[in-house]
């Protein structure tokens, strides 16, 4: 049966260009429009051009325009997506849209490193495993997944590891759940369901804060205003931080708003184990909550979509925990 797939565009170096000096530019007419798939089996490609943006200039608001088109998708017979993305900040829209989507219909989110006509490009080559993993029957139910490279990942985990190398997307610490081996889709782990928060508005004023040896309270002060929703701090190691720092994240907990704890750890979970002046311990008893697992900018998105959806106090934390 012809599986009728959804694409959307949104920009980022697959669907640009190098010019005659080596810049790499966005185009007014996107390369992948004329790509034929015939390889590919059985497919309908729909497409938008939904955006046209570098992913430098992804914002929530326009993640939020992207997770409400693809929830209309399935009940406009469509079998699955495919969003096409600027790399740098792909990482993102991907764990938005798994947070934000509650349908088992398969989204899939991929780039490219090189442009359009730069030797090597792996755009077309990575749009084209992207569209076999969203056909693929065992893709139902997997939640969002980013394709690059051969590789299927969790966009819960997924995160650009290379400035250039095509092969930038991992999953520290949990591994690939998939690969995509001569147009055969190829899942070899399932990670654990989560909670879908389908917003319809984003809350602005969530920040992210990283940790460094010497931190004294200066950004924490900064932050420490009424505009401020939410904060995310990437902690040293297993989940701890200066002793300096200490002060203004007790005067932030004070005044109502939300510090959310991950290490900056390129593998591992924040856990608060150590117990000294600063210690996770002592983070945890402060109030401080542990978000398991994700990166920085992945539990910014998440405490982003929580807050959004108007969660607060323990349910926002059993959120964050989950
Ligand atoms: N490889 C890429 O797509 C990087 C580009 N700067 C972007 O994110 O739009």
């Amino acid at each position: 049966m012809t599986k009728k797939i959804l694409i959307l565009h949104t920009g980022g170096t697959i669907s640009m260009s190098e010019d005659e000096t080596g810049k790499i530019r966005p185009n007014a007419q996107n390369p992948l429009a004329t790509v034929s798939l015939a390889a590919s089996g059985k497919v309908e490609l729909v497409t938008e051009e939904i955006f046209n943006l570098p992913s430098p200039h992804m914002t929530p608001e326009r993640m939020l325009d992207l997770s409400l088109r693809i929830r209309r998708a399935e009940a406009a017979g469509f079998d699955g997506a495919v969003v096409t993305h600027g790399t740098d900040t792909l990482e993102e829209t991907a764990i938005f849209l798994d947070l934000t989507i509650s349908s088992q219909l398969p989204v899939v989110v991929t780039g490219a490193m090189r442009s359009s006509n730069e030797v090597g490009s792996d755009g077309i080559y990575n749009f084209r495993q992207a569209v076999a993993v969203a056909s693929a029957p065992d893709s139902l139910g997997k939640g969002v997944v980013v394709v690059m490279n051969d590789e299927i990942h969790s966009a819960r985990y997924v995160t650009k590891t290379h400035t250039t190398n095509v092969a930038t997307f991992r999953t520290p610490t949990f591994g690939p759940i998939g690969i995509v081996s001569d147009g055969h889709v190829n899942y070899v782990q399932t990670i654990n369901p989560q909670e879908h928060l389908p917003i319809d508005r984003v809350l602005p004023g969530v920040f992210l804060v990283k940790a460094y040896a010497g931190m004294g309270p200066e950004l924490l002060q900064a932050l420490d205003r009424p505009q401020t929703k939410g904060i995310v701090i990437e902690a040293l190691g297993a989940g701890n931080m200066p002793p300096q720092t200490l002060g203004a994240l007790q005067s932030l907990i004070d005044h109502g708003i939300p510090l959310v704890l991950v290490s900056r750890c390129f593998n591992g979970i924040a856990e608060p184990v150590y117990d000294y002046e600063g210690g996770g311990v002592n983070l945890a008893q402060m109030g401080i909550i542990y978000c398991r697992g994700l990166t920085g900018p992945k539990a910014r998105i998440k405490l982003l979509v929580g807050l959004s959806a108007g969660l607060t106090g323990r349910q926002l934390k059993k959120y964050l925990n989950s």
